[in-house]
C-alpha cells in the first residue's frame, strides 16, 4: 500500500521562510494531518488544498506552531463540512488543549462547550498502536521537550519514527532501529546553539552512520541554507514536496 508524506512546512516556530512543521500523511483514501500550526491553512492553500481535504488531525503537543491553526480548522469544518473531522489526541493533552488553547475562541454558550462538540475525539495512549486507516498505523511515544509540557513522537507503520519537538534521545533512536526495525526517521533539528528544548544537528551527527542514513531533518530555522552540504548523510526534508514512503 502506498503512503505519501508531504510537509506543509519544515520550519521552526520562528521561521519566516518556511511554514510551521506540520505534515500530511496520505494512503489511498485517507489524509492525516500531523499537527496544525498557525500557518497550516496558508500552507495548505499553497498546496491547492483546504481543511476539507483532511480526514483526521493528530496533535503531538501544545505549541502554537503545532496547534495554532486548530481554531480555524474547527470553525472551517463546523461551517463548511458535512461530517466532524477526527482529532487524534494524546490523552494527557485533552484537557489542556481545550481549557488552555481552544476554549477562548471556540466556546459558544449552548453550541460549543467541548472538543467533542466540534471534533470526533479519539484519545491516544502512549505505547498503544492505533490503525488510523488501512495504510496508517500510529503509536505514540512520550518524548522530552519542555519540562512539564507533554510532547509525543510517533511510530508510523512500525518502520518510521516522526519526532515531535524533542531533545536528543540517542538511546531511544538506537532502540527503535535495533529492536523495533525502524528504517526511516524524520527528526526535528536545531541547526545552531545548545539543545535545550530541541535536538541539535551536532547531536544528530554524533549518531552511528547506520542511523544517520535513515534521518531526514525538519523543524529547522531560516539559517538552513547555510547548512546545505554540512549535514553528512542526513538530508533536509523540503516543504510541500511529496515523499513516497
Ligand atoms: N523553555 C523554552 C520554551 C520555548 N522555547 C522556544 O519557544 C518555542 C516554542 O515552539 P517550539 O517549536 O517548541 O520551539 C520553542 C523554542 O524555540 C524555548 O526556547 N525554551
Ligand atoms: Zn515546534
Ligand atoms: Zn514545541
Amino acid at each position: 500500500m502506498s503512503l505519501r508524506l508531504q510537509m506543509l512546512g519544515t520550519g521552526n516556530s520562528f521561521a519566516k521562510n518556511y511554514f510551521n512543521n506540520n505534515a500530511l500523511l496520505q494512503d489511498e483514501a485517507f489524509t492525516l494531518l500531523i499537527d496544525c500550526g498557525i500557518t497550516a491553512s496558508l500552507a495548505l492553500h499553497e498546496m491547492g488544498k483546504t481543511f476539507r481535504d483532511i480526514d483526521a488531525v493528530l496533535i503531538t503537543h501544545i505549541h502554537a506552531d503545532h496547534v495554532g491553526g486548530l481554531e480555524e480548522f474547527a470553525l472551517f469544518t463546523q461551517y463548511n463540512c458535512e461530517t466532524k473531522r477526527v482529532l487524534y489526541l494524546p490523552e494527557t493533552l485533552a484537557v489542556p488543549l481545550w481549557n488552555q488553547t481552544l476554549m477562548g475562541g471556540l466556546y459558544q454558550e449552548g453550541v460549543v462547550g467541548s472538543l467533542e462538540d466540534i471534533f470526533e475525539v479519539r484519545l491516544l495512549t502512549p505505547g498503544v498502536p492505533v490503525q488510523v486507516s488501512p495504510g496508517i498505523r500510529v503509536e505514540l511515544i512520550k518524548t522530552p521537550h519542555i519540562p512539564g509540557k507533554d510532547s509525543y513522537s510517533i511510530v508510523l507503520n512500525e518502520d518510521t519514527f516522526y519526532s515531535a519537538d524533542m531533545t536528543f534521545r540517542p538511546d531511544l533512536l538506537l532502540k527503535l532501529v535495533q529492536e523495533r526495525g525502524v528504517r526511516r526517521i524524520f527528526h526535528d533539528c536545531q541547526l545552531t546553539g545548545q539543545g535545550v528544548v530541541h535536538t541539535t544537528l551536532k547531536e544528530l551527527l554524533s549518531l552511528p552512520e547506520e542511523v544517520r542514513r535513515m534521518i531526514k531533518l525538519m523543524h529547522y530555522g531560516d539559517d538552513k541554507p547555510d547548512f546545505e552540504g554540512k549535514t553528512g548523510e542526513m538530508e533536509f526534508l523540503q516543504q510541500q514536496l511529496t515523499y513516497e514512503l
